[in-house]
């Protein structure tokens, strides 16, 4: 059996997606093909009602977050400050949502995951005027799409995932249910999620231009949130590998991936692109890699992809596919 079920898959790449499915409910269960799942051979399943991973797997490394303090942190930053943020400028982010230790402690373990072997060639798709997609693979970057039976070697990575998409869809929906005039909702969905864990080595190494989910509905695409966490708790100014995000009214922010940093924006509308990580740095050195996990949320109202009524559906115009 493989790891996440088939329609929770995506392509490794961000600029495109290959699942045309969303299923339910997210179950977690170990990869055959890993010796370290047939040890285990266990199955983690996320309820709804549950606040914890079920599993009796001993990880291989004590895990340190915990659940009760990200919903207190999460509480802190006042959800109903982040969905209004979400809605009037597109995008939320906050420097230090981890602290240190817990950013080193998911750095490691990222680590880890790669020892393992877990990291393949990042790669995208980018469409050209004739609507054909064409692969490449983005150079210096290297991705893993963590799942349950990752517990055992990075389980606060897999506790954040966990946490993550079990509080964050109803907690911005009802927050932005209260700021919608009609009482709609963008309807984030806790039933499914893609991830992505991934590194940027050193040496220049960019994500180009571009908006997770161009295609939306013709490609069955609902991601309609992403969350990314980054993983650099030694980086420095001049390090390089900024976010850059093109925001309305020709505002371009560039956000640097600062260890702890938790940053969220609409999926389907908002275009960004990774400045050169590092760029003097040598591509060998792994004190300089950029590591940084995403998390996509679907939303469960088709007709909030791609909305013609969004007051953002004219940033696509900044990208060029
Ligand atoms: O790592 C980042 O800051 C963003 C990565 C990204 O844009 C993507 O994975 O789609
Ligand atoms: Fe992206």
């Amino acid at each position: 059996m493989r790891s996440l079920p088939p329609p929770l898959r995506h392509c490794l790449g961000s600029l495109s997606f290959r699942s045309p499915k969303i299923a339910q409910p997210v179950v977690w269960s170990s990869r055959q093909a890993s010796p370290v799942a047939m040890r285990t051979r266990q199955r983690f399943v996320l309820g709804q009602s549950s606040r914890k991973l079920s599993s009796t797997v001993t990880p291989s490394v004590d895990p340190i977050l915990d659940m009760t303090f990200l919903d207190e942190r999460l509480e802190d930053l006042q959800p109903s400050n982040i969905a209004k943020q979400l809605m009037e400028e597109g995008y939320f982010t906050t420097e230090k949502f981890l602290d240190p230790i817990e950013t080193t402690a998911l750095r490691m373990q990222s680590i880890a995951l790669r020892q393992e072997g877990r990291f393949e060639q990042s790669w995208s798709e980018s469409i050209g005027s004739d609507g054909v997609a064409q692969r490449f693979d983005k150079e210096g970057v290297f991705a893993c799409e963590p799942d349950g039976a990752d517990y055992v070697t990075a389980p606060d990575i897999l506790i954040y995932m966990s946490w993550l998409l079990q509080t964050l869809p109803p907690r911005l929906n009802n927050e932005m249910q209260e700021l919608l005039p009609d009482g709609g909702s963008v309807d984030l969905s806790n039933q499914a999620f893609n991830a992505k864990l991934a590194v940027t080595q050193p040496g220049g190494s960019t994500y180009p231009l571009h908006i997770d989910n161009p295609q939306g509905l013709a490609v069955n695409d609902i991601r309609k949130l992403t969350a990314i966490i980054y993983l650099n708790p030694n980086y420095q100014a001049g390090d390089g590998g900024e976010l850059r995000i093109y925001l309305q009214d020709n505002v371009i922010r560039d956000l640097p991936p600062v260890g702890g940093r938790l940053l969220m924006f609409w999926s389907d509308e908002i275009p960004h692109e990774v400045l050169p990580t590092s760029p003097n740095a040598d591509p060998q050195d792994e004190e300089k890699d950029r590591y940084a996990l995403t998390v996509w949320i679907p939303t469960d109202s088709a007709t909030q992809i791609h909305s013609p009524t969004s007051k953002f559906s004219d940033l696509k115009d900044v990208v060029a596919f």
